[in-house]
């Protein structure tokens, strides 16, 4: 059973994947105390939030049985990533689900704006008839200026293109292109200063964006340019957004997301030509059944099949590369384990070859597959494919992944190396449609090996009589042998053998095979075999 908590208010509906599947159990504890919240993270293996919790260091660090973190949203600027990612927990976010939301309120704010439509209706509702007050503007062939023109920037120039405004579009990655397919202009920063009477803002809060429209900004705006925010608190400074706005450098603003939430600066909020709502963006009851579903079926997918698709702290890949690669990740686990086992030192550089189809594929998932299997060997056993580049960078370890579209014999072909000082080892394997995967090569060895729970991995010469020698031992032993693998260089030279056996092999028996003539090395090898593959 695994147990979910939830610590904002979220659809109830939303939560039906978890909520109706009795491998999960889920508790709805909003408003918790962070005091309170580091102390019943510990019995959790999932927590969903919208933006309103704090996930911290501090309750990360509490979290030891947490696997997962999913923002029910966009922006996860309220987890500390950083401290999930060492802690090996992977956050995910549900990025598409509030898209309409957040865009309609933006529409929402700019008519608003545009007609002081919050302070007639406080006029009006408080006895007054105030009609010479509240004279607005037009849309209608204004100039407006997106700032991140990413799912949200997108579809408000889509929409404000219906009003007939001319749309200038400012994101690193617009290009040409699909500017031109929007129709819109794409422009920079000092053009949408230059030329805009309306800006809305929709990029992430980042190191780069905080304060992106500050003082410098406004005194290059036009004058009576109107503001809009419902992104992020911070991208625009809000001390210098009130100056502006009361010197009549910027005619009027609409913010619904603030640096402190709740807001703290009173000259914002309480300012006659500043409209705001407590971060509405994402409410509407379609925008929070659809996050919550998102989140809801991810943390699913993730506990029973492993199938990941937003993590923030994984590299992105998409279903149809999973499909893809998704007879890989277990065999290039195993790989590993093996190689490790035989190797028997902890490498201080690793190299990885993907050859064959491969090649076009995002192999970022097996690559941390692999190196997990091989830290987790030495180091700590909370390495995780979502830790593990952290925990590799700690130890000043080296690697390298090279990719080759020759196909080495196989359509796919996975080699493996690792090194210490001078000495290394390597081993290969490829996935065979209908038999299944297969180790093919060890220490240049050629062969074909199915992965096993238990191994013997012997090194020898290839003599008359040796098969046999271990065969008898082993059958002493009460060990029984259930498949062969040979491969040797030469007639006569070094050769390689590996069986799968049905029990470990004691000690014992393995001083007894290191006693036969020509046999240089045995090792006793232990892969784990995931059940559905017994
Ligand atoms: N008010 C609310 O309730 C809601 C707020 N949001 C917020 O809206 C913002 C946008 O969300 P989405 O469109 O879904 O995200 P997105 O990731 O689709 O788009 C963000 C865009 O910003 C661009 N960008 C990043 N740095 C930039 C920079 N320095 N200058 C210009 N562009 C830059 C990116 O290239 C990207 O295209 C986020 O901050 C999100 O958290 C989202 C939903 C609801
Ligand atoms: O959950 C909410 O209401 C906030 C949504 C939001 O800001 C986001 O998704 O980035």
């Amino acid at each position: 059973m695994y147990k979910v908590i939830v610590t904002d208010p979220i659809s109830e509906n939303g939560l039906n994947a978890l909520t109706s599947n009795q491998e999960f159990q889920v508790d709805q504890q909003t408003g918790l105390d962070p005091a309170v919240l580091v102390e019943v993270i510990k019995d959790y293996d999932a927590l969903i939030v919208r933006s309103q919790t704090q996930v911290t260091r501090e309750i990360i660090q509490a979290a030891d049985r947490m696997k997962v973190i999913a923002r029910a949203g966009v922006g996860v600027d309220n987890i500390d990533i950083e401290a999930a990612t060492e802690k090996g927990i992977i956050v995910i976010n549900a990025p598409a689900g509030n898209t309409i939301a957040a865009t309609e309120h933006t529409m929402a704010m700019m008519l608003s704006l545009a007609r002081n439509i919050p302070q007639a209706y406080g006029s009006l509702t408080s006895g007054k008839w105030e009609r010479k007050l509240f004279k607005g503007v037009e849309l209608y062939q204004k100039t407006l200026g997106v700032v991140g023109m990413g799912r949200i920037g997108t579809e408000v120039a889509k929409r404000a293109k219906g009003f007939q405004m001319n749309i200038l579009g400012y994101d690193p990655f617009l290009t040409e292109d699909r500017a031109k397919k929007l129709g819109i202009i794409k422009a920079s920063l000092d053009e949408i200063a230059e030329q805009a009477d309306f800006i809305t803002v929709h990029t992430p809060l980042t190191a780069e964006t905080r304060g992106l429209i500050n003082a410098d900004y406004f005194a290059k705006t036009k004058k009576g340019v109107r503001i809009i925010n419902c992104a992020r608190g911070g991208i625009i400074e809000e001390q210098a957004l009130v100056d502006a706005v009361n010197s009549g450098q910027v005619a009027g603003a609409a913010i619904d997301v603030f640096e402190h939430e709740p807001p703290e600066n009173a000259g914002l909020t309480r300012n006659p030509r500043i409209i705001v709502t407590p971060h509405l963006g994402a409410s509407t009851t379609e925008a929070q059944e659809k996050v919550a579903e998102s989140v809801s079926e991810e943390i699913v997918g993730i506990f029973t099949s492993g199938s990941v698709q937003h993590a923030i702290n994984l590299p992105h890949i998409s279903a149809s590369v999973q499909q893809k690669i998704r007879p890989y990740l277990t065999l290039s686990e195993q790989m590993a384990e093996f190689l490790m086992q035989v190797f028997k030192k902890a490498p201080n550089k690793i190299n990885i070859n993907y050859y064959g189809e491969l090649f076009l594929e995002d192999t970022g998932l097996l690559t941390r597959q692999m190196i997990k299997a091989l830290l987790s060997y030495y180091l700590d056993s909370s390495i995780n494919i979502v830790n593990v580049m952290q925990v590799l960078k700690a130890h000043s370890l080296s690697y390298s992944v090279q990719k080759n579209a020759a196909h080495k014999g196989f359509t796919n072909f996975i080699e493996l190396e690792i090194v210490n000082g001078d000495d290394k080892a390597t081993i290969a394997c490829t996935y065979l449609t209908g038999f299944g995967g297969r180790i093919v090569s060890i220490n240049g060895y050629r062969l074909d090996m199915e992965p096993e729970k238990y191994l013997l991995y012997i090194d020898h010469m290839d003599v008359p009589g040796m098969i046999g020698n271990v065969g008898s031992i082993l059958g002493k032993g009460s060990i029984n042998i259930g498949s062969m693998y040979v491969g040797r260089q030469t007639i006569g030279g070094k050769a390689v053998m590996v069986l799968t056996v049905d029990k470990p092999v004691p000690d014992g028996l393995r001083d007894e095979l290191l006693s036969i003539e020509d046999l240089n090395d045995v090792q006793f090898v232990e892969i784990d075999i995931p059940n559905d593959e017994n």
